[in-house]
């Protein structure tokens, strides 16, 4: 029997009589996974309702308390490992390679930082000479609500989750909603370490109940991952109530390679930052410029090393490219494929979708290469989201930085070079908010994570986080009587 699932509020399901449904797929195979019931405004208002009732006991219990639920939780991720990563597999078509050995570490990760973290959110002292001094205060914002892409979604859900709750806010996620099942996992989770009821509820849905969140009078902040225009359209329809919005939208960042490069280290990059995830990753590395002394050796070894990559069913370990999202998204992959090879790119490796066995069912498209890239061809211009990687000659550091910025995007960018002085200089002329020096797609959680220009603003993870998850509240203090001139 196929599962119904509902909302999660004040820690428990919240079935709706009547609720329009959808069915969430596999999409490795097209199974249906579970019916989800669609939040309404009733739902809406039930979840901003609990949360600001738990709100408030949670914000004066010591960062400590808090903290601890946070650890608890982590241990629980750590321990339901290969169960979680399983249904994310299900419900993303990602292998099981890359949801065992990152989606739920990283989850985990994240909470055990801000748990530890959470005893040290503290404002400052400020002297303010003889007759007074001041102190700042950081207080929780209250009621957050965040949305979530579909890529990475339990990742996604603990990136927003564990700030929010380590400064004492409570949190409503909407999950995108062709992954909604590990989100509800976590909430069992949390409820499990102790987390009070109402700090961590669910409601899914689509556009509608994403406006309806960011809408919502009493929702004090937002924090969207997601797309460009859904990043606009949110920020517009949160200044209706002016509230503070952070986004984690998308990308079309550079992966520079040098002549003095580790070619073995800057193939191995370019292909993370391409490959993994099939592509589907908000910061990849979709523009690789390679110097012109050694862009024969670069483009033979990774077009070798490409050719070699198994694309299988996502539960079989040995798989390392599994399914795209759904239909409509490789539709859209293949379209960019297809502009590709009729814009004059030269096609190197890949360029179909697979369709052979089982694969037919699903939605499988082949690690692709385009060469001899112009920075006008379209595929160099639009994010992809998918296994598509683009390689450009250059010829001088000038030049490449110029080409590398010409981009309204601003998340990601790398440098693979074996001269620390030139590798920093030019790290500094990059417009992005998350750099790598000869690596990619790395992202510790102790790194803040987040784009310049339009790949939104706010940050994740680091210490950063606690900017964007708390307010400050400054506060004078006289030692001496009050002077007046009346
Ligand atoms: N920078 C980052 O951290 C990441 C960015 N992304 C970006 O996300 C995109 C792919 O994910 P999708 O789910 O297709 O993005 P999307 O923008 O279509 O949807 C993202 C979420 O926003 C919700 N939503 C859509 N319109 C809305 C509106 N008007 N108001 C409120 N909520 C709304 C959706 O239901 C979903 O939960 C890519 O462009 C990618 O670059 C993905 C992962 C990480």
């Amino acid at each position: 029997m196929i599962a119904r699932r509902a909302a999660f509020i004040a820690g428990t399901a919240w079935p709706q009589a009547g609720a329009e449904t959808f069915e969430d797929r596999n999409p490795a195979t097209g199974d249906v996974l579970a019916v989800v019931e669609v939040a309404n405004s009733d739902i809406v208002d039930r979840a901003v309702e609990a949360a600001g009732e738990a709100q408030a006991s949670w914000a004066a219990a010591t960062g400590a308390e808090r903290g601890r639920v946070l650890l608890r939780a982590a241990a629980l991720l750590r321990a339901r490992l290969k169960d979680l990563a399983r249904i994310e597999t299900l419900d993303t078509g990602r292998p099981i390679q890359e949801t065992e050995a990152v989606d739920i570490v990283s989850g985990a990760e994240c909470l055990e930082y801000f748990g530890g973290l959470a005893a040290t959110i503290a404002g400052e002292f400020v002297d303010l000479g003889k007759t007074a001094f001041g102190y700042t205060r950081r207080e929780p914002i209250g009621v957050v609500a965040a949305i979530g892409a579909w890529n990475y979604p339990l990742q996604i859900a603990c990136w927003k989750a564990a700030p929010a709750l380590a400064c004492g806010n409570a949190i409503i996620f909407k999950p995108a909603p062709q992954t909604p099942l590990t989100a509800l996992e976590l909430a069992a989770i949390f409820k499990e370490a102790g987390l009070p009821d109402g700090l961590f509820n669910v409601v899914n849905g689509f556009t509608e109940t994403g406006r309806l969140l960011v809408l919502h009078p009493k929702i004090r902040k937002i924090s969207l991952t997601g797309s460009v225009p859904t990043g606009k359209a949110v920020a517009m329809a949160a200044a209706a109530t002016l509230k503070r919005v952070s986004l984690e939208l998308g990308g079309k960042s550079p992966l520079i390679v040098c002549e003095d490069a580790d070619i073995d280290s800057a193939v191995s990059g370019a292909m993370l930052g391409n490959f993994y995830s099939a592509g589907e990753i908000c910061s990849n590395g979709t523009r690789v410029f390679v110097h012109r002394r050694v862009y024969d050796r670069f483009l033979d070894a990774v077009k070798t090393r490409t050719q070699r990559l198994t694309i299988g069913d996502p539960l079989d370990p040995r798989t390392q490219i599994g399914s795209l999202i759904s239909p409509e998204h490789m539709d859209k992959v293949l379209s960019h494929i297809e502009a590709g090879k009729m814009g004059g790119a030269e096609l190197v490796a890949g360029g179909n979708r697979r369709m052979d066995g089982a694969l037919g069912r699903g939605c499988f498209v082949e690690p692709t290469i385009f060469a001899q890239c112009s920075d006008a061809m379209p595929i160099a211009q639009e994010e992809i989201f998918g296994p598509v990687m683009a390689v450009f000659e250059f010829d001088t550091e000038d030049e490449v930085i110029a080409r590398a910025n010409a981009t309204p995007y601003g998340l990601s960018a790398a440098v693979f070079t074996r001269d620390l002085a030139r590798a920093h200089r030019m790290i500094a002329r990059l417009e992005a908010g998350t750099c790598w020096i000869n690596h990619y797609n790395v992202t510790p959680i102790e790194l803040p994570f987040g784009g310049m220009k339009q790949s939104g603003y706010g940050r994740e993870n680091g210490r950063a986080a606690i900017e964007h998850y708390t307010d400050v509240k400054s506060v004078y203090v006289a030692l001496a009587p009050v002077e007046s001139p009346y």
